[in-house]
């Protein structure tokens, strides 16, 4: 359904004196998502999830320069089939209920959205989906719970026939019951035939919910894996990365990785390589290529 390659993102940045600079936040990134299929992507604060998402969407902001491929159903994504498509097909789950509009009754946002058929009818069914009652179609927003919300912010993503949903941070702060039912609702539409995209920063939900995990670091790729290599003590994880973020968590040896993600001056080689207790001379100077290993793929000049 999606195939992302190679794709790199910069921003241009004008400084004092029309002096130009280009900011590189995304390079060589490498992701695929099939029909009925949960990609999760995984990475720290600014790694580049978000981003990934947006140049998707098709909703960079215009100082940014695209290179590489992102391919839905077969076809390039241009600008003019994102347009097309973004809002139906390709449907965004906002983090935030703020998405929704304030002074407008929630039904009839949900309505806003049906392509084809009576929009009523269409919105009735779906809250009847997401176990919303009738009534709650003549609320406003801030008359409903944390968890109704989430649904009706569902009802609206998929009521146009979405294909790819691609969901960013879709479960913050949320009570542990809300976060439950908001990933099964995206396992049910996995299960439906949609490719799910899904931005955490929760490796554990990641691994619950999903079929395979991305892994991204300084705004690249550097393991996708089957959901299932996260388990024991990572011994099926290739990336050095991928497995220090399994051993942080508290169910693991919950020892947290030192440092930090490299900042755009000293991103050179392997990005990681400044944190990397395996790194070897390569690992200084030239960035890896993406390699398939066993059932998954990885960024890595030794991984084996
Ligand atoms: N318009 C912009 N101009 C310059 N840099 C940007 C712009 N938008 C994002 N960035 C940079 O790109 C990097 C990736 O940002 P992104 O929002 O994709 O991160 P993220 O992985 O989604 O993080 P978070 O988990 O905090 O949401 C960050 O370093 C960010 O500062
Ligand atoms: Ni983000």
């Amino acid at each position: 359904m999606l195939e992302v390659k190679d794709l790199s993102i910069s921003f241009i940045q004008y400084q004092k004196g029309l002096k130009k600079r280009t900011l590189k936040v995304i390079s060589n990134l490498d992701v695929t998502i099939n029909s009925g299929e949960i990609l999760a992507i995984v990475g720290s604060s600014g790694s580049g999830k978000s981003l990934l998402a947006h140049a998707v969407l098709g909703v960079l902001p215009k100082n940014a320069v695209v290179s590489g491929e992102i391919i839905y159903k077969g076809m390039p994504l241009t600008p003019k089939l994102q347009k097309r498509l973004r809002g139906n097909e390709i449907s965004l789950i906002p983090q935030s209920v703020n998405f929704l509009d304030p002074l407008m009754k929630v039904g009839a946002q949900v309505q806003a959205s049906v392509n084809t058929g009576d929009k009523k009818e269409e919105q009735k069914s779906i809250f009847k989906r997401y176990s919303l009652d009738e009534k709650t179609g003549i609320k406003f927003p801030f008359q409903l719970s944390g968890g109704m919300a989430r649904r009706v912010l569902f009802a609206s993503a998929v009521i146009g026939g979405a294909k790819l949903i691609i969901a960013d941070e879709p479960t913050p702060g949320l009570h542990p019951e809300v976060v439950k039912e908001t990933l099964q609702h995206l396992r049910e539409l996995a299960d439906q035939g949609c490719a799910v995209m899904l931005i955490t920063h929760d490796i554990g939900t990641a691994i619950n919910v999903a079929d395979n995990i991305a892994v991204f670091y300084s705004g690249t790729t550097v393991e996708v894996a089957p959901a299932s290599n996260f388990s024991g003590n990572g011994e099926h994880l290739k990336h050095p990365y991928t497995k220090a973020l399994w051993n942080a968590l508290p169910q693991n040896s919950f020892i947290p990785i030192s440092g930090f993600q490299p900042s755009y001056e000293e991103r050179k080689g392997c990005f990681f390589h400044q944190r990397c207790s395996t790194r070897s001379q390569d690992c200084l100077s030239k960035m890896p290529k993406i390699r398939e290993i066993d059932s998954g793929k990885v960024r890595c000049h030794n991984a084996t």
